[in-house]
């Protein structure tokens, strides 16, 4: 597959694999998640690839779904078909990143948001420049319960995935890092140098008793529910994205945004 939304590039034994839409904020195209999906696969197979960054080009790590891509390509899918769509691209894209059975790191710059967030919640370690920050605001947006797979929870306290959720707020890289969501915050001009350090570091390692590590720790929040829970969300997730609640608040939002051409999926 040929990449366009997505960068990738092999330094040693680490991939760096970036959103590359910067002037739509890295927002996750249809095309884009394609691609990452790809590459990821990739790096499944490449026996060279020990280690996976997934970041972004430019300001921001990723605004999320494209929401113009995903009103112009799917806006008039009956419930079942975005069901099947969303099952497989959205919940599926993330759950393939958690299950890469090669340790991924998260390199978050500016806004996080929404689906991104649910990108980098997926990933094993999180490293923010001390410019990112990380939002759901799916509830107030767009009146659904929050983004398809809900790791909200098991990235934060229950507290506080509580109040980030209801209040639709943002929780800044330090705060992050305070609620054990973030592993290191450094400066922006060092975020790069520093995840592609602690990566050739985890590199370094055995990588068959690396993925028998990740599949071990993986297996320790499966048998708490992560795997169950995230399908439960996705399921309940779906029944309030298609509401009246929902496309009443959408149509006036997002649907108004894209027919007014204020927002361009192109
Ligand atoms: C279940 C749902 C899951 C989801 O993921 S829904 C998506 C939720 N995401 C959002 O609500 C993010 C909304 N966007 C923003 O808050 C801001 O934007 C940013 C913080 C990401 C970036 O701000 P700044 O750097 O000031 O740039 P800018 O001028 O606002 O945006 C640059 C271009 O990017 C487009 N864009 C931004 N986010 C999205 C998006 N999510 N889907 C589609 N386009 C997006 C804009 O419209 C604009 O484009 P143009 O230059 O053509 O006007």
């Amino acid at each position: 597959m040929e990449y366009n939304d997505i960068t990738y590039e092999k330094t040693g034994a680490v991939l760096r694999v970036c959103h590359n839409r910067p002037d739509k904020g890295n927002a996750q195209s249809t095309r884009l998640l394609a691609e990452l999906d790809d590459a990821l696969a990739r790096a499944k197979a490449d026996s060279e690839v020990r280690v996976v960054i997934i970041g972004g080009q430019g300001k921001h790590f990723s605004a999320g779904h494209d929401l113009a891509d995903g009103m112009k390509l799917r806006g008039d899918y009956t419930v079942e078909q975005h069901w099947h769509w969303e099952q497989e691209h959205f919940l599926g894209n993330a759950m393939r990143i958690w299950d890469l059975p090669k340790p991924t790191i998260a390199e978050v710059s500016g806004a996080c948001i929404a689906g991104g967030f649910m990108v980098a919640n997926s990933c094993d370690l999180v490293i923010a420049s001390d410019d990112a920050y990380f939002s759901d605001p799916v509830l107030h947006s767009m009146g659904a319960a929050a983004v398809e797979a809900l790791l909200h929870p098991w990235v934060l306290n229950t507290r506080k995935a509580k109040e980030l959720l209801f209040t639709g707020g943002k929780i800044s890289a330090q705060d992050g890092k305070e609620w054990g969501m973030v592993n290191h915050v450094v400066p922006r001009a060092e975020l790069e140098d520093f995840t592609m350090k602690m990566a050739q570091q985890i590199a370094k390692a055995p990588p068959h008793a690396t993925a028998m590590l990740k599949r071990s720790l993986n297996r320790t929040a499966d048998i708490q529910g992560y795997r169950n829970s995230l399908n439960a969300h996705f399921d309940t997730h779906t029944v309030s994205s298609s509401t009246k609640e929902f496309w009443d608040i959408v149509n006036q939002g997002v649907a108004k945004m894209v027919s007014e051409g204020k927002k361009s999926g192109e």
